[in-house]
């Protein structure tokens, strides 16, 4: 029977992208790889063509979509990203998840799941059936350290973050993090959303073992104190495998057909080298229409080159999206079309990212877009919207020094001027040149964690080998 690992991602872009990394390299070391689809109203929109590409240019890959699950208790509301709907999903799902891996189990020699790290509670499942159980955590190593020490914090004082507004709060191996740059879900110690978040990183303790997408000299201290959970979150933790970047910069795709070239891509090739400042802010990243105006006022003063993929704002009870004009200034897109192009929702970034015209990337913070500008050697502008993205903009600023904050971010509005001031500084300053030189270091030691020996390739290394020791 075929060595059989099985993969479950949530339905979101920035974490089936990455599993689907992690499916590719399995499948180089002669193991065979189903990802197990769950259903959810909530999947991202372009998540079934993203399937159907990937079915097409990698069909060893098999992707299972489990049967539609019975209707949630909560009301329908696509733009509702709480824990609440992320977990209701995920027990919806388990009789059907359970069904698959049972049939599963008979037919092939399953030597693991990996599992999306909210889907603890599938972590039943998997015990009953003795099913070697990892997870796999699709952010920073330095998150999972605030996570799962944020717990003692609360444990050991009366605080409670929410009310301590930019306090700093200190965790193991990190940097001060302000207490109001803690994700939302977990600030209050009373909330039933933070007792539901801390039970699921709890719950991280009791799988096979933690794998992370990052590497070792990125987030040398965080990771130590993963490692050394005992002696700095006072308590043990499960193996850890750092094993990242894991970014689909099409490393491990072996001649996958030809794809038609993207619109901007063409672009960007008529275009002065490192002349261009990319804008893009993840899966769902949206803006009001009065900021969308403010950035491209900042951008229009700025005389920057840039590439700006605009999102339109949500709209409810399913209103058609408008056009890109309404959403900018009057003129905007003829005044600037010598040297700016803007996008509508969705841009090829990683192969934008490594295109030899991009000097600068404005970024949300989410962890794909954060690895992948890493390992493209480009320098960042911090602008973080949501979840854990405004920790990761403290780790990219203060620790890893990889990009600027754009000032504002935890506002109203940023404002045109700001939005011309940073554009400007990283693209044309000696500051910004010089995060530039760091960018492009930092992509070397990228690059060296998956070389044969190096960090990443020895911690995967590990892992396989605690398949094998089970048997
Ligand atoms: O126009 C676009 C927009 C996005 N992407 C891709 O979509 C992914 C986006 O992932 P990420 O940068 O991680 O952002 P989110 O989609 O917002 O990801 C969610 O998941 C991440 C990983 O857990 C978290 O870090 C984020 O905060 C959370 O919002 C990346 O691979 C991007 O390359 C594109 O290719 N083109």
């Amino acid at each position: 029977m075929e060595k059989t690992v099985i993969l479950y991602p949530m339905p979101g872009m920035g974490h089936l992208v990455p599993m689907v990394e992690l499916a590719k390299i399995y499948i180089l070391h002669k193991f065979s790889v189903t990802v197990v689809l769950m259903d959810s109203p909530n999947k991202h929109p372009s998540l079934d063509a993203f399937v159907s590409r990937v079915s097409s240019t990698h069909p060893s890959i098999s992707f299972h979509q489990l049967p539609p699950p019975p209707p949630s208790s909560l009301p329908a509301d696509p733009a509702d990203i709480s824990i609440f709907r992320i977990l209701d999903d995920v027990r919806l799902n388990n009789p059907q998840l359970r069904h698959f891996l049972a049939a599963q189990s008979r037919i092939s020699d399953v030597r693991a799941i990996v599992l999306n790290f909210f889907c603890t509670e599938a972590l039943d499942i998997t015990a009953e059936l003795r099913l070697p159980s990892y997870f796999f955590f699709s952010s920073a190593a330095s998150n999972l350290v605030v996570f799962l020490y944020l717990p003692t914090i609360y444990s050991t004082s009366d605080l409670n973050v929410k009310d301590l507004g930019d306090e700093p709060l200190h965790f193991p191996g990190l940097p001060p993090i302000p207490a109001s740059h803690i994700p939302q879900n977990i600030n209050d110690r009373n909330s039933e959303a933070g007792k539901r978040m801390f039970n699921v990183f709890r719950r991280l303790l009791d799988g096979d073992g933690i794998l992370i997408n990052t590497f070792e000299s990125l987030e040398a201290q965080a990771v130590e104190v993963l490692r050394d959970g005992a002696n700095f979150l006072g308590f043990r933790m499960p193996p850890v495998y750092c094993i990242g970047p894991l970014v689909a910069d099409g490393s491990r795709d072996e001649g996958s057909g030809t794809v038609e070239k993207a619109d901007c891509m063409v672009w960007l090739d008529s275009q002065p080298h490192g002349s261009v400042v990319f804008l893009c802010f993840g899966s769902m990243g949206t803006f009001p229409v009065e900021q969308l105006k403010e950035i491209a006022i900042g951008l229009e003063k700025s005389d920057q080159r840039f590439l700006w993929v605009v999102r339109a704002p949500r709209t409810k009870n399913e209103e058609p999206e408008p056009e890109l004009e309404a959403l900018l200034p009057e003129g905007f897109m003829e005044r600037t079309k010598d040297r700016g192009l803007v996008v509508k929702s969705w841009a090829p970034q990683v192969e934008v990212l490594n295109h030899k015209a991009v000097g600068g990337f404005v970024t949300h913070c989410g962890w794909n877009s954060t690895l992948e500008a890493i390992t493209a050697g480009v320098a960042m502008v911090a602008w973080p919207l949501y979840a854990e993205q405004r920790m990761n903009k403290v780790f990219l600023v203060e620790l890893m020094k990889l990009a600027v904050a754009m000032e504002g971010y935890d506002k109203e509005m940023v404002t045109a001027g700001e939005v011309e001031a940073k554009v400007t500084w990283l693209m044309k300053c000696d500051g910004g040149r010089e995060l530039r030189e760091r960018a492009a270091a930092m992509k070397e030691m990228a690059a060296e964690a998956w070389r044969e020996g190096g960090s990443s390739y020895q911690a995967w290394s590990e892992m396989v080998k605690t398949f094998d020791a089970r048997k």
